[in-house]
Parts: C-alpha cells; sequence; structure tokens
C-alpha cells in the first residue's frame, strides 16, 4: 500500500493529515451517542490490536490515528481510519 497515496485520499473524507497523523473530529447530538462511538471503536481497535488516540469533548469525539511505537504512519493506521468512518456510518 502507498500510505502517503491513501492518507491524501482520507483527506478529501474530512480527515487531517498532520506530520504522521491522521486527525478528525466527529459531532454528536448527545454526549452518550459520542460515547457509543467511542466504545465501538475502542471494540474495533482491541480487536485489530491498533489503538486510536480518543479526545472526548462533551459532543465532539477527535480520533487520532498513527503508529506511536513509531511515531510513523503505517497501513494500519490507515484502516483505522477507514473503520472509523465506516463505524460512524
Ligand atoms: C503489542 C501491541 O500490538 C502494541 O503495543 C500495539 C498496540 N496498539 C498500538 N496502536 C497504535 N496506534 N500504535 C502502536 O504502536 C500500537 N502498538
Amino acid at each position: 500500500m502507498d500510505v502517503k497515496a491513501e492518507a491524501k485520499k482520507l483527506e478529501g473524507d474530512g480527515w487531517e493529515l498532520k506530520e504522521e497523523k491522521l486527525v478528525k473530529k466527529f459531532k454528536f447530538d448527545r454526549f452518550l451517542d459520542g460515547i457509543e462511538f467511542v466504545n465501538m471503536l475502542a471494540q474495533q481497535a482491541e480487536k485489530e490490536q491498533h489503538h486510536p488516540g480518543i479526545r472526548i469533548n462533551y459532543t465532539t469525539i477527535t480520533v487520532v490515528w498513527t503508529t506511536f511505537s513509531t511515531h510513523e504512519l503505517k497501513e494500519r493506521d490507515i484502516e483505522g481510519a477507514k473503520a472509523t468512518d465506516k463505524i460512524f456510518g
């Protein structure tokens, strides 16, 4: 996979490419809807054994994908970002 090319494509889906990170904010009408999203994301992350950064700020959830062991954007982060969009629906 061409990680940089895939990351560029994800910019068209609202992801911000910042150095070796993909960052996106997800907005919800209700706090608990955001929490449900976080729970689904957590389940997916455990399944894949690859975990995003997650910031909960009331109804705004910020998701950050990077491979923190090497500080690089890797194939698994691209897959994680795509899975995140799928979970959001
Ligand atoms: C052993 C285990 O696979 C590693 O510690 C994983 C867990 N999840 C991870 N997630 C992310 N995003 N980056 C990592 O480097 C990472 N390391």
